[in-house]
């Protein structure tokens, strides 16, 4: 596709990479939770004020913790008061969503190419049909994208016997375009909009906006112009409601505990609420490999040992056994943990290290849910408002996300296949995560610049660009995989997408090829430990040296997307690094050594409302100061898929950076021929893997003490193991 100031050696793809393992590409798992949409949960949860990276065994966290281990016949109520009881994903389904029963749906593809709603019951034309259409949704491995035209759909299969009538212009679609005309409330039937629970990563405005609703009243009929204040009115009712439920949890946990100092501190509730059950008892090492060797322990053993684990933890002196020591407990809780939710050993591990011993369930618990469905609004070809009122009018529940994007919107349930209505067919949207719209926010190119996307396919974040830049400028958006760059062609047509040119170099091939550009995005291949609840074969599929390769393969990009970046842009001068991944090694680690092997960069911030700060230290590493200023996402605290962004700034090379640049000039990119692939060898020639070997060391003496072989000494200084 032609595009200003294409080179022309860029109109054919270039590169024949084998395709990387790509994640999504691996669906074989079972979703133990899917068709269901998280419950919302406030943004910045009660975590956000602690400091992360160290295990903190608080009492705070431990009570999350028991709050997600569930009894198995004891009901807790959620935080929506409800009472229902929340179950364990072994041992029973999940609390499913009370908008499940009504109404068909229809399936739902998000942009990852993952279904977000269970099939439409009894609507076996409309999942035909779906089927045949989902196959070109954004993020979908399917390379073909719907090849038919706007005729060959039934327009009117999507309309249901009762369609939404409601109106989309009610909503704050303010910020959509200053230039919109006021609508006049007009008169219609109660919407179902009013009746959607509450909505997703709510910010610290949107909480209080629902007060300017005081005083309104509740009977009075609900027409266009009240609706969105009602449902506010009704969300800040729901969090009082949630509110006083979560005090109630707390104090039948304080009154729990004060009964734990009162009786015998071992005394337990067995499954049928008997108080008679043994006192807890921490296997050792010998009764762990017996009750292996016996097959494994049930499921309700594991979930009572989890949670006595977390309890313990949380108040060792107290509660743990004697002579036990801690890493045996954590030892138990980490096997425990990687054996109730299908993890290997090894991955389990790496991200119970991410958090405090009670958030860590939490995150774990988190992955077995599937995100909310988001779309974003093509602003080349419609308003969200207009786009809104289209989709209402096909019986599209669906809201605007919230104040920090002006183009989402999130829908609660639909009786049409979203990945197929006209509006989606004519471009005039894009299945997408809302973690996936933070890269391009934070990156925020403007019009008429020259950006590269080094890693693009299948075009989210390209096309949100190309509709930030409103179609001016030039986007190269590149991927290594060919096969995928045809997905990303279709969706930057559909879109209609002018600015772009689709090309297919390896990323570390970059600047060689071309460089000098304003802005670059890096949205890096990466182990997709941030998206487990749509692909769940991550749980056992990473490996150490998965890790390991990736890491090296993001340090040789970040390299080559620094030096791509013109340092004298009028404009920019800006890189964003992203992942969907929520691993160290793969993102701060990344990030820091960029830093270090380019002087002429420095972390500035990402200019998003929201979001964690990166680890400025974490196990015996210690980061730049500065990394702070990056960002991490979690399915847990912000109701999105895990996710890392750190925005970089590149200034002009000094004198002293010259010196630096001949220092490491054993690093300028190298041509690469392999892609990422575990099994294949990559070519690190040029690349400063130095700092790697004491990691590639201990990996390898771990190998040799999982096969019984004793491992030769250490040469190196291994950075500390498990704290
Ligand atoms: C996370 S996905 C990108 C998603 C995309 N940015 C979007 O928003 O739709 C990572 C992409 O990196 C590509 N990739 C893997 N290795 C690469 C390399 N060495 N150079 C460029 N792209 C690579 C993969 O084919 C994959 O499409």
């Amino acid at each position: 596709m032609a595009g200003p100031g294409m080179p022309s050696s860029l109109t054919s793809n270039s590169c024949s990479q084998q395709a990387p393992v790509f994640l999504t590409s691996l669906r074989t798992m079972g979703r133990r939770a899917k068709g269901k949409q998280a419950d919302p949960v406030p943004l910045e949860s009660q975590y956000s004020s602690k400091k992360l990276g160290k295990r903190k065994a608080e009492a705070d966290d431990a009570e999350e913790a028991l709050k997600s281990i569930q009894r198995p016949t004891k009901k807790i109520k959620d935080l929506n008061g409800k009472g229902k009881e929340k179950s364990s994903s072994k041992t029973k389904s999940k609390p499913s969503n009370s908008l499940d029963k009504k109404k068909k749906k229809a399936d739902i593809v998000s942009d990852d190419g993952s279904e977000g709603w269970e099939d439409v019951e009894d609507a076996e034309d409309l999942k035909k049909h779906a089927k045949s259409l989902f196959k070109g949704s954004d993020e979908s491995d399917d390379d073909g994208a719907f090849e038919g035209t706007l005729d060959d759909v039934d327009f009117d299969e999507g309309e249901n016997d009762d369609p939404l009538q409601g109106p989309a212009q009610d909503f704050d679609f303010d910020s959509d375009s200053s230039e919109e005309p006021e609508l006049p409330p007009s008169k219609s039937k109660k919407s179902k909009q009013a009746e959607r629970p509450k909505k997703i990563i709510p910010t610290a405005s949107d909480a209080s906006s629902s007060d300017d609703s005081e005083g309104e009243n509740n009977d009075e009929p609900v027409t266009m112009a009240n609706m969105a204040t009602r449902s506010r009115k009704l969300e800040a009712k729901a969090k009082a409601e949630a509110d006083f439920a979560a005090e109630e949890l707390q104090a039948e946990a304080r009154a729990a505990e004060e009964d734990d100092e009162d009786v015998d501190m071992d005394a337990e509730e067995d499954a049928n609420g008997d108080m008679s059950v043994e006192p807890f008892h921490l296997p050792t090492a010998v009764e762990r490999e017996e009750e292996k060797a016996s097959g494994g322990p049930d499921v309700h053993t594991v979930q009572r040992r989890m949670r006595e684990c977390v309890r313990a933890l949380s108040k060792f002196s107290r509660r743990a056994e004697k002579g036990r020591s801690r890493s045996e407990y954590i030892d138990q809780l980490v096997a425990d943990i990687a054996s109730y939710y299908g993890y290997n050993d090894f991955l389990a591990e790496k991200l119970f290290q991410l958090f405090p011993v009670g958030e860590a369930i939490e995150f774990f618990e988190a992955n077995e849910v599937s995100r909310p469905v988001t779309i974003r609004t093509n602003t080349l070809r419609t308003r969200r408002r207009d786009l809104a009122q289209a989709l209402v009018n096909r019986g599209v529940n669906l809201e605007p996300i919230g104040k920090w994007t002006n183009v989402g919107l999130q829908v609660f349930e639909s009786s049409v296949p979203i990945g197929a209505t006209p509006e989606y067919l004519a471009g005039h949207y894009m299945l997408q995560a809302a973690s996936s719209f933070l890269p391009v926010i934070a990156l925020s190119p403007a019009p008429n610049e020259r950006v590269l996307d080094m890693a693009s396919a299948p075009g989210g974040k390209t096309t949100h660009m190309a509709a930030l830049m409103q179609n001016t400028g030039v986007i190269f958006a590149n991927d290594a995989n060919k096969a995928r760059t045809k997905s990303l062609t279709a969706n930057v047509h559909r879109l209609g997408c002018k600015n772009v040119v689709v090309c297919s170099y390896d990323g570390r091939e970059f600047p060689k090829v071309l460089g000098g550009f304003d802005r670059v995005l890096l949205d890096a291949p990466c182990s997709g430990t941030g998206v487990i609840s749509k692909d769940a074969s991550v749980k056992i599929n990473k490996s150490e040296r998965d890790f390991t390769l990736l890491s090296h393969l993001q340090k040789q990009l970040i390299l080559c997307a620094i030096d791509s970046v013109n340092p004298e842009s009028k404009t920019g001068g800006y890189i964003v690094y992203s992942t969907c991944s929520v691993t160290v090694d793969e993102n701060e680690a990344v990030v820091d050594y960029a830093l270090r092997k380019r002087p002429n960069v420095k972390l500035i911030d990402t200019g998003l409302e929201f979001g964690r700060e990166g680890f400025t230290s974490y196990r015996g590493k210690t980061f730049h100061p500065s990394v702070n200023l990056t960002r991490r996402f979690y399915p847990h605290v912000h109701n999105m898929d895990g996710f890392f962004i750190a925005k970089f700034k590149v200034e002009k090379r000094s004198k002293a950076t010259e010196s630096e640049k001949a220092k490491n000039a054993k690093e300028e990119p190298v041509m690469v021929d392999d892609e990422f692939n575990p099994d294949a060898k990559v070519d690190l020639a040029g690349f400063d893997s130095d700092e790697d070997k004491p990691y590639l060391e201990e990996a390898k003496r771990k190998r040799m003490k999982a096969k019984g072989l004793r491992p030769p000494p250490r040469t190196q200084t291994v950075v500390e193991s498990k704290a």
